[in-house]
């Protein structure tokens, strides 16, 4: 019989921690999931050493779980409390995470030359559609492109890149991501049940974050690109404090309300330290195509206006189309196809690849 929830639960209270007590009535089990012949779960404890600790106990909890039937085991072990002489965290107000820092600071991914992120103050103005044609528009121009998808709660690249396969795991630890339009994706939506909601704590998205980091076999990349979710919580300060980050982009669309929340974007990056390569005006410029009659929807220059005003760099803007919308729902970015919209693409894509931050 297939190894159901019940069954895994049993299995795991059978397992005999240091120091007393069970996998189960220590509560250290996070996020299981059974799916097929699939087991999936964080190990989550209170310090590096307990983690340390607690090293045979998630073998002997993988060896029993595919005794009793799962053909795949994947099990990733969190430490959230201060590791031993780990540097005094650095003081952020914004937010309010809900545990302790942990990292030795902002740590690079091996194999990854840099690492972008692409966000917005305000949803719904065009951040994923702009991480993934600007992966798309990279990968078109040579470059070595991955594109993370660590919007946790509102995953969407999946669909944008057009894939769908769930991604291997051959050896139950390392994620085999997908490639799609010459870039290769990760996505938590992938490793999600479609309309499956998301309610995470804080040490849990922690743990999701490095899975998608550090268990992925992203390769030799030139340059990972990361949609982030909107605003400014959880992934994003979890993200500036443990990994490296290259770069930040910004979207915004003119309105003085999406411009508000952009400050607010701005305003993180430069907490957490993260370069600002530039603001993007997306949705600018509507071109009817019937009388070819330019209109502007949302305003226009106000995101030029905006960056001049912060001394920081404008890097394109980009026209509000149809095709953009469609070419998104149906897989294909638009920066894959030609036109108007794919050469805005490219130019913003030239214009980094000069500067040499991608
Ligand atoms: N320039 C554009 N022209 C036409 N439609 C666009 C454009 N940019 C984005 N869209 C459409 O607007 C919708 C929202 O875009 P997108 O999901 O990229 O926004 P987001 O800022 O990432 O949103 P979220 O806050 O949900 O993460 C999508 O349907 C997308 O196809």
């Amino acid at each position: 019989m297939a190894l159901d929830m019940a069954g895994v639960q049993k299995v795991l209270a059978g397992i005999a921690c240091p120091g007393g007590g069970d996998l189960v009535s220590r509560d250290l089990v996070r996020a299981l999931s059974v799916e097929g012949g699939t087991v999936r779960f964080v190990i989550e404890t209170a310090t590096p050493d307990e983690a340390r600790a607690l090293a045979p106990v998630q073998a002997q909890a993988e060896a029993a779980l595919r005794a009793a039937g799962a053909t795949s085991v994947q099990i990733v072990m969190t430490a959230h409390g201060p590791a031993p002489k780990a540097p005094p965290p650095p003081s952020l107000k914004i937010g309010g995470h809900p545990t302790p820092q942990t990292a030795p600071g902002p740590q690079p991914v091996p194999g990854v030359a840099r690492i972008l992120v692409v966000g917005s103050g305000k949803g719904g103005v065009g951040k994923s559609t702009v991480a993934s044609n600007l992966a798309v528009a990279l990968a078109r121009q040579g470059r070595r492109v991955g594109l993370l998808d660590a919007d946790i709660y509102g995953p969407s690249q999946a669909r944008m890149m057009g894939v769908s396969k769930r991604p291997a795991s051959p050896d139950g630890k390392m994620i085999e991501p997908l490639r799609a339009h010459g870039v290769t994706v990760m996505s938590m939506g992938l490793m999600l049940k479609e309309d499956e909601a998301v309610i995470w704590r804080g040490p849990m998205l922690m743990g999701a974050m490095q899975q998608l980091l550090g268990q992925v076999l992203w390769g030799e990349l030139d340059v990972l690109i990361i949609d982030l979710p909107p605003g400014t919580g959880d992934v994003q300060l979890t993200l500036g404090q443990r990994t490296k980050l290259d770069g930040a982009i910004v979207v915004s669309t003119p309105q003085d309300v999406a411009l508000l929340d952009a400050r607010k974007a701005i305003d993180m990056f430069h907490k957490l330290k993260t370069p600002i390569l530039g603001l993007v005006e997306n949705m600018s410029t509507y071109v009817c195509p019937n009388c070819g009659h330019e209109a502007h929807l949302f305003g226009h220059g106000g995101v030029a206006a905006e960056a001049a005003k912060l001394g920081l760099p404008f890097l394109g803007e980009l026209p509000l189309a149809l095709e953009v919308r469609l070419a998104g729902d149906a897989g294909t970015p638009v920066a894959a196809t030609a036109g108007p919209a794919a050469d805005a693409y490219a130019r913003i894509a030239r214009g980094l690849v000069a500067q040499g931050v991608a």
